[in-house]
């Protein structure tokens, strides 16, 4: 019998129905959307594109290169780290270390890929296996999940996370029940959520960008490359503008969660979900494969894009970027350090628990306006494909929903944690997401 918690946490995502139905509808979705950006119409809430046989999606290639990555990355994580940081403080009063080498992970990637190339690695072949790369990425994640429900069965009861051991098997294998499942130093959440699928996802934008120069005859590669991409663009021509600003913003996006890794440690995902198929699906499927839609979307069917609105579309990124780091920064360095010169004037409420709440500053405009942010970029990710279609602003759609939801989530938890303060903060700053409006 599986070792549940005292107090049971309320169920989420609709409970065991929900969670059986999750299952079945990401990874159809996942493959639904895949097909619609390849197809002609290229509809989002058109009929289902039959999934092609197996002899399509099973490719012992692709299992080959899907594990060579894993295997890469996990090495990469292994080498030695600039930092060690220490996580939030655990029921048990101890604190887990974790290496600060994911920027790091990301460039050696990018000069092996680089390298790769020059010497004749077909980068650009790339998109035409994204099919079976998603099959054998899906069935990693489904057999990982179950090793790691199998491995909280042997885990101590401080050691499983608040959700996800409610005692029905298909709930608790979605949500995941143990908090930081690892291996001595090698921490599995932490790996998943920003390597193997955040890379892949950098890596996928830029093989989409090769496809498309390729279709002009050119070769190019991830940094190194870049610079004969520019040159070879010269003489040849280029990626449309619209697929240079999707891969240049999303690139920007992976580059930035790498070399902000830290923060990682104080989001949800690490300090309060557990880990099962829900996030290892999520960090090892769904973000490489439908992250990069409107990518794959340009790449079958280009869009004009003139260079004021390009101007305009750029402007909104930065707006996004710069109120998503802002609020994201603010907060981990006042989590990390309250002294600290750069909050310390902001001014804050006291808690039960000791901590305290920032109420000025980006956290005293909206409740989550790291959220906010996000949105702008997400919204400007999809901009660049033009209004012909729906599909390439599936993103913004899905990730307008996931941050919802996430916010209710974390409202109660925060409402659980901080009770009167947290009433309090609602009070004095009473929209959560958007100004005025939500
Ligand atoms: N691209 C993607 O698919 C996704 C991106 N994201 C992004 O990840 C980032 C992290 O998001 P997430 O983990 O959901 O949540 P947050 O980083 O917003 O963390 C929420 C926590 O912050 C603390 N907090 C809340 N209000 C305050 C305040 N006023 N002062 C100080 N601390 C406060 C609370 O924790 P405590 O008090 O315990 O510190 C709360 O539980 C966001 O930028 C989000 O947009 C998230 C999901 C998916
Ligand atoms: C498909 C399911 C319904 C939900 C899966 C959700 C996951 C894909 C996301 C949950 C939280 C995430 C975060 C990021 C990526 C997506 C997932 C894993 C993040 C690593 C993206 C980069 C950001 O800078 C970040 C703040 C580090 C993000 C942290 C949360």
């Amino acid at each position: 019998m599986a070792p549940t918690q005292g107090p049971r946490a309320p169920l989420e995502f609709g409970g065991p129905l929900g969670a059986a139905a999750l299952l079945l509808l990401l990874p159809a979705t996942m493959f639904h959307l895949l097909l619609a950006a390849r197809s002609g119409p290229a509809r989002l809430l058109g009929p289902p594109a039959s999934l092609p046989g197996l002899e399509v999606l099973w490719s012992p290639r692709a299992l080959l290169l899907w594990l060579a990555w894993l295997g890469l990355q996990a090495a990469l994580y292994l080498l030695p780290a600039r930092k060690v940081a220490e996580g939030q403080e655990l029921k048990d009063k101890s604190r887990l270390r974790y290496p600060i080498n994911g920027f790091q992970a990301l460039v050696l990637t990018a000069l092996l890929v680089g390298l790769g190339m020059s010497a004749g690695l077909p980068l650009g072949a790339l998109p035409e296996m994204l099919l079976p790369l998603a099959f054998v990425a899906t069935l990693t994640a489904f057999i990982f999940s179950l090793f790691l429900y199998m491995k909280a069965q042997v885990a101590p009861v401080s050691a499983l996370a608040p959700g996800g051991n409610s005692g029905n098997p298909i709930y608790d294998f979605f949500l995941g029940r143990e908090l930081n499942p690892r291996i001595c130093f090698f921490d599995f959440k932490y790996f998943c959520e920003l390597r193997p699928g955040l890379i892949g996802w950098g890596v996928t934008a830029c093989c989409l960008m090769v496809k498309a120069v390729q279709n002009l005859k050119l070769i190019a590669g991830v940094l190194i490359n870049l610079a004969l991409l520019m040159k070879e663009a010269e003489l040849r021509g280029s990626p449309s503008l619209a697929m240079w600003l999707v891969n240049g913003f999303q690139l920007l996006y992976v580059g930035d969660a790498l070399w902000h890794e830290e923060a990682v440690l104080t989001t949800m995902d690490i300090t309060h979900d557990g880990f099962g198929f829900m996030l290892a699906f999520g960090d090892m499927a769904w973000v490489p494969f439908t992250y990069s839609l409107q990518a794959q979307f340009l790449l079958h069917h280009p869009q004009p894009l003139g260079l004021p609105m390009a101007s305009v579309i750029c402007l909104i990124n930065a707006t996004g970027y710069y109120i998503f780091r802002g609020a994201n920064s603010q907060k981990n360095t006042f989590r990390k350090n309250p002294s600290d010169p750069r909050v310390a004037g902001l001014e804050t409420i006291s808690t039960a628990t000791g901590r305290k709440l920032l109420v000025s500053g980006w956290w005293g405009m909206v409740r989550h306006p790291n959220y906010l942010g996000d949105l702008i970029m997400a919204l400007a990710w999809s901009l660049p494909c033009g209004v012909s279609h729906l599909l390439p602003y599936f993103y913004l759609l899905y990730f307008t929903a996931l941050l919802v939801h996430r916010e209710a989530r974390d409202e109660r938890q925060c409402l659980q944690k901080y009770g009167l303060a947290w009433q309090e903060y609602c009070r004095r700053v009473p929209y959560r997401i958007m100004p005025y409006i939500y």
